[in-house]
């Protein structure tokens, strides 16, 4: 299939805005890439790495005759990122973006760039690292990237985006934006609410430990430090850009957690094992479902599949 862009302009060249490059070469090898990043030493580090065939220092040169502009900035910066690229868009131009939240990303575009073509997106794919060294090509493969385009956006513009990341290997599905937060809000954004949590009281526990939590870290443990060693200005804008949501499941989850301590203060070893049993369950629905690709792909998946029964 031909490639549905002849130019698309890379807005921010860290794990994500690079992985995109690196897998657009490989997927579409005529289709022309140029990229721009904030900060002049990571535009030295991606011209180094040849990521894109133009690296402009200026954003508006960077989208210039570009088809397709994916701002891949972390979500406070999206609103700074379109105002700078505003006055060189071509007016056919389609406008994404790959924020973790949608809602308040989408009104920020619409704000910064009125009467342009927006169809907000975010491919559920990641890694805890940052920086344009940390992108590989293989990224968004056999993985959703979810659109949450408004009601009146150009269906040409859905399906040409659609296309785009069909052609990086991932499986496109539109959706309400505020579905979307709440959704992610759930799977991803209050997960990493809690490790930051945990490896921090952990941390503060040394004293009373003497340091045999870091010594002695097991799987449990180990996998929260992953997820908690993630991009910190990244994290910060999330949590601030969907405060509701996020509230909304945090509440949900202080009920539960007090569900489960009170089975413990109480000795209800039927509680706990119910409760343990139904997530136990989860679990293998997720890997049954080939939904687990993440942590076969990296090569560093906690444990195999238990065994059934
Ligand atoms: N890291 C992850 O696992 C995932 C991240 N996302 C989303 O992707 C976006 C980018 O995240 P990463 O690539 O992980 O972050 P990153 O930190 O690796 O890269 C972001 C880049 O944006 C640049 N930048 C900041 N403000 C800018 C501006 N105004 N103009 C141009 N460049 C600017 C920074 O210098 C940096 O190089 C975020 O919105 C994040 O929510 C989405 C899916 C997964
Ligand atoms: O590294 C992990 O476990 C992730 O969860 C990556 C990730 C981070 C943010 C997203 O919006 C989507 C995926």
């Amino acid at each position: 299939m031909p490639a549905p862009f002849d130019k698309v302009a890379i807005i921010g060249l860290g794990l994500i805005g690079s992985s995109i490059a690196r897998a657009t070469r490989e997927a579409m090898p005529g289709l022309q890439l140029s990229g721009f990043d904030a900060e002049d030493g990571i535009r030295d580090r991606a011209r180094g790495l040849q990521l894109v065939d133009q690296l402009p220092d200026d954003a508006a040169e960077a989208v210039d005759n570009a088809d397709l502009v994916i701002l891949c900035v972390p979500v406070g910066a999206m609103g700074a990122a379109a105002a700078a690229i505003a006055p060189s868009l071509k007016p056919a131009a389609i406008i994404t973006d790959v924020g973790s939240s949608k809602a308040s990303v989408a009104e920020t575009l619409r704000q910064a760039l009125p009467g342009a073509t927006i169809i907000p997106g975010h491919p559920i794919a990641g890694t805890e690292n940052s920086g344009p060294e940390a992108g590989f090509a293989t990224l968004f493969k056999g993985r959703w990237s979810i659109l949450t385009p408004a009601a009146d956006a150009p269906m040409h513009a859905i399906e040409k985006l659609t296309a785009f990341w069909s052609a990086l290997g991932a499986k496109v599905e539109c959706m309400d934006p505020r579905q979307h937060d709440l959704t992610l809000a759930v799977t991803s954004h209050l997960p990493h609410l809690i490790a930051y949590t945990i490896v921090g009281t952990a941390r503060e526990l040394e004293n009373v430990t003497e340091g045999e939590v870091i010594k002695y870290s097991a799987g449990g443990f180990r996998d929260f430090t992953r997820i908690a060693a993630s991009n910190p200005t990244m994290w910060r804008d999330i949590f601030l850009s969907n405060k509701e949501a996020v509230l909304d499941v945090l509440d949900r989850f202080r009920g539960d957690l007090a569900g489960l301590e009170q089975a413990i203060r109480d000795d209800d070893g039927a509680t706990l094992h119910d409760w343990f049993s139904r997530t136990r369950a989860i679990r293998r629905a997720i890997i049954d479902q080939g939904q687990d690709v993440a942590a076969a792909d990296f090569g560093r998946a906690s444990s195999p599949a238990q065994p059934k029964g």
